[in-house]
């Protein structure tokens, strides 16, 4: 399990993290959002080692993460960082063995890895040679190559193409299926809402919400309606009791006073032909606590 508690990190005067608090169990995927300087990459940077936060603590199965323990988690860095004149499979190789793998057994993961992100036909490739999209498939692989404790990616699905997206959401679930934790930063909150178990929502240098995406639900469940009339006049979206948010045709989705008058204005203008409350998303719920 990783604990992360009241993280606190400046550059100068700016105050980069506040006092950032999250814990990530075995197999859990946590999506990590917030608007951009929100202060995620400062936060995985600290777990990585690469910087050295000012407060808090950061625990890795309940003990400081030192040097040894790093080295078996896999890191993408939002730097990225590849040699640029190395073929693609040698490179998933050599990060393979720095890592303290056998030869062969880091040949094999490099293999499974490149076939699983649609890079066979490039493995002899050098690096700079390939699209941007591909070279992000290589630097997934280099943090996945070792068979990593944890994984912390920073924005991995920047820049994919909708193929390699599902290749890779469905390489991260099955390493948290066989117990790994994976924290992932990302902007696009479908992904978030679809593949995580768990999200944090950080602004300005603090973890302003964090549970399952139903936790995060439930302070907005019941804010929204959608009523499907037929059989109404024009205008009777503008009679019912509330502030309307969005109108198309025969329904309306609006933010009620009170459910029940609703309903019963709905019945006395047309035909009810459906009534109940919206799921709001993850985009909505983001825009909402970060406000
Ligand atoms: N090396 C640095 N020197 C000074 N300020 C920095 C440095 N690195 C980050 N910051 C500032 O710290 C804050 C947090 O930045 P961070 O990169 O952690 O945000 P982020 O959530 O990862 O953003 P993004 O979504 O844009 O990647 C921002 O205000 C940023 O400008």
């Amino acid at each position: 399990m990783l604990r992360i508690d009241e993280l606190r990190k400046r550059y100068g005067e700016k105050v980069a993290l506040d006092g950032v608090s999250l814990t990530v169990r075995p197999g859990e995927m946590f999506g990590f959002v917030g608007a951009n300087g929100a202060g995620k990459t400062t936060t995985m940077r600290i777990v990585m080692g690469v910087l050295q936060a000012d407060g808090g603590e950061v625990r890795w199965q309940d003990r400081p993460i030192d040097f040894a323990v790093r080295r078996r988690f896999g890191y993408m860095p939002e730097e990225r960082g590849l040699y640029a004149k190395m073929r693609v499979r040698e490179q998933l190789e050599y990060f393979g063995r720095l890592h303290g793998m056998a030869p062969a057994r880091a040949r094999r993961s490099a293999d499974d890895l490149l076939e699983r992100l649609g890079l066979t036909e490039r493995r002899d490739t050098e690096v700079e040679r390939l699209s941007l999209g591909n070279q992000q498939r290589v630097q997934l692989a280099v943090a996945l190559v070792h068979e990593p404790e944890m994984l912390i990616l920073d924005e991995p699905f920047s820049g994919l193409d909708p193929i390699a997206v599902d290749a890779l959401a469905e390489v991260l679930l099955e390493r948290t299926a066989a117990g790994v934790p994976v924290v992932f930063s990302s902007h696009q909150l479908e992904l978030v809402e679809r593949l995580c178990d768990s999200v944090g929502i950080i602004a300005s240098g603090r973890m302003v919400a964090v549970g399952s995406v139903a936790e995060l639900r439930g302070r907005e469940r019941h804010k929204r309606l959608r009523v499907v009339l037929s059989d109404a006049e024009p205008g009777w979206a503008d009679r019912l009791p509330g502030t309307i948010v969005a109108k198309d045709g025969d329904e309306v989705i609006l933010e009620p006073a009170d459910d029940q008058e609703v309903l019963r204005e709905a019945m006395r203008l047309g035909r009810v032909e459906q009534f109940g409350w919206v799921e709001p998303k993850l985009s909505e719920i983001f825009r909402e606590v970060v406000a």
